[in-house]
């Protein structure tokens, strides 16, 4: 069912060319609007509060990152957020760093209940602070957890009311009834930074065609995480992690339906 949906997906997005707005961060803003277009979306980064609503009624989704927030940006995030819920596009949420400061953590759970989110993506840390866990962590890297990544993911989706994906070794998405895992992925993702946020972008350009927000979020993670194992087969001796950046951005401007279907390795 997902497979034929995320196929399809795959096939209408470059066709679609949906306009995805962002309001990110100013560390892999470059990367998440490459990768947008990559994948046959076209992005628009827009912040200031003079415009972010007007954009927002020019686009097909709304994707809010919490890298590097600051009061300005979040007063922008809330009022691009509900005119989002009023035109009725998806927003996509990835809190970045929730859980490593207080800050981050009051500023997410206001976001959450003043906007109504479709989506959210983070690491193990990060929706496990969001749903009120007390996690350790330094910064936007994930650290350990008291509890699984599925039963997380089930329970955040619940909690949140949003289909809720953490990504990690094993990636897990759950629409609060059912829980899907994604076995793809290779340790050099965790090398380059941004590889998160542009899961998010690549989830947000899905969902920008779909009301089928979980087929979306599940074509979203897998592309991200084959395209980052298919770019690492392909790396030759002495080839690092520039290397690596450059090929992981060919493997996922480069993927079709029938390279995704092969490819797919569901946990
Ligand atoms: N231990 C790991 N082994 C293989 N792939 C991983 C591992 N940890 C994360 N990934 C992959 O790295 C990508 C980014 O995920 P992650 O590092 O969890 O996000 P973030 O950068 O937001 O912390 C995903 O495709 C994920 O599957
Ligand atoms: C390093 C860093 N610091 C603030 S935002 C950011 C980027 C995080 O990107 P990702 O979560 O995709 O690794
Ligand atoms: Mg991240």
């Amino acid at each position: 069912m997902h497979v034929l949906v995320i196929k399809d997906l795959l096939n209408k997005i470059k066709i679609q060319n949906p306009l995805v707005h962002h309001i990110t961060n100013n560390v892999t803003i470059n990367d998440c609007a490459n990768v947008t277009l990559a994948i046959g979306g076209s992005p628009v980064m827009a912040t200031s509060i003079e415009e972010v609503a007007d954009m927002v009624n020019l686009a097909n989704a709304l994707v809010i990152n919490f890298g590097t927030i600051d009061d300005q940006t979040f007063d922008a995030m809330i009022l691009a957020g509900k005119a989002a819920n009023e035109k009725g596009i998806p927003v996509i949420f990835d809190p970045v760093g929730v859980g490593a400061t207080p800050f981050r953590t009051k500023k997410a759970q206001e976001l959450l209940n003043k906007v109504s989110v479709s989506i959210v993506r983070g690491n193990a840390t990060e929706v496990y602070a969001l749903i009120g866990g007390d996690a350790q962590t330094r910064g936007v890297d994930a650290g350990k957890i008291p509890l699984s990544n599925e039963t997380l993911a089930l329970k955040a989706a619940k909690d949140l009311k949003a289909i809720t994906v953490i990504s990690g070794q094993l990636d897990v998405i759950s629409n609060g009834e059912e829980t899907i895992s994604i076995a793809n992925g290779d340790i050099w993702l965790t090398r380059i930074t941004g590889t998160g946020c542009m899961t998010t972008s690549l989830i947000g350009c899905f969902a920008s065609i779909t009301k089928d927000f979980f087929s979306a979020a599940i074509a979203g993670m897998s592309v991200m995480s084959l395209s980052g194992e298919r770019a690492k087969s392909r790396l030759k001796e002495n080839e690092g992690i520039g290397t690596y950046r450059v090929m992981l951005m060919d493997e996922i401007s480069l993927i079709t339906a029938e390279i995704w279907e092969e490819g797919v390795r569901f946990g």
